[in-house]
C-alpha cells in the first residue's frame, strides 16, 4: 500500500526525500527481493481522495515532481502517471515476466468501495489457483 497523495510531502526523517520517491524505493525493494520472485503483487495506491483534494486546491505536481513536466495537472493524468511509475519498477524487476502486478486506486476511508476491491482481489487470487490446478 502506498499513499499517492504524498507527492508534496517529504520524509520526517530525511526532508530531502519526497514521499512518492520513498514509496517507489520501497516498492523497488519488494520487486527485487528474490524471495518474492514468483509471487503476484497487489498494490493499493491509496489516499486518492486526498490526491483529488490537493489537485482541486491547485497544488501543482510538477513543482514537487519535476519529471511530471507540462502534463495536465488533473486527477486522471496524475494518477496514471504515478501508476505507470510503479508498473515501470515492476517491469524492470520482472525479467522473466512470470509475475503479475495488480494495481488499484483506493481511498480506504470509503469502506464500501474498499470492500468491493478486496473481494475482487480475493476472487482473482482464487481464480488463479484454480487455473494453476486446471480446475477451470
Ligand atoms: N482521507 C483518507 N485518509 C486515510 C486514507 N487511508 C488512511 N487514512 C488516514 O490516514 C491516517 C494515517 O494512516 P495511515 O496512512 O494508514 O498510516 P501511516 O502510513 O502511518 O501514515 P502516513 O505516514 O501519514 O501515510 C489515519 O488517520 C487514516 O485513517 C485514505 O485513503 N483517505
Amino acid at each position: 500500500m502506498a499513499p499517492i497523495s504524498a507527492f508534496d510531502q517529504y520524509l520526517e526523517e530525511d526532508y530531502k526525500v519526497n514521499r512518492i520517491d520513498d514509496s517507489l524505493q520501497t516498492f523497488t525493494s519488494v520487486c527485487s527481493n528474490p524471495l518474492l520472485k514468483n509471487v503476484h503483487l497487489v498494490l493499493f495506491l491509496n489516499k486518492i481522495d486526498i490526491l483529488q483534494q490537493k489537485i482541486q486546491a491547485g497544488i501543482k505536481v510538477r513543482k514537487y515532481i519535476t519529471s511530471f513536466g507540462n502534463r495536465n495537472n488533473e486527477y486522471h493524468e496524475v494518477s496514471e502517471y504515478f501508476t505507470a511509475h510503479f508498473h515501470q519498477v515492476h517491469r524492470k524487476n520482472n525479467a522473466d515476466r512470470r509475475r503479475a502486478l495488480y494495481t488499484h486506486l483506493t481511498s480506504v476511508i470509503d469502506t464500501q468501495a474498499t470492500q468491493d476491491i478486496i473481494s475482487n482481489v480475493r476472487d482473482s487470487i482464487f481464480r488463479g489457483y484454480l487455473q494453476d490446478t486446471s480446475l477451470v
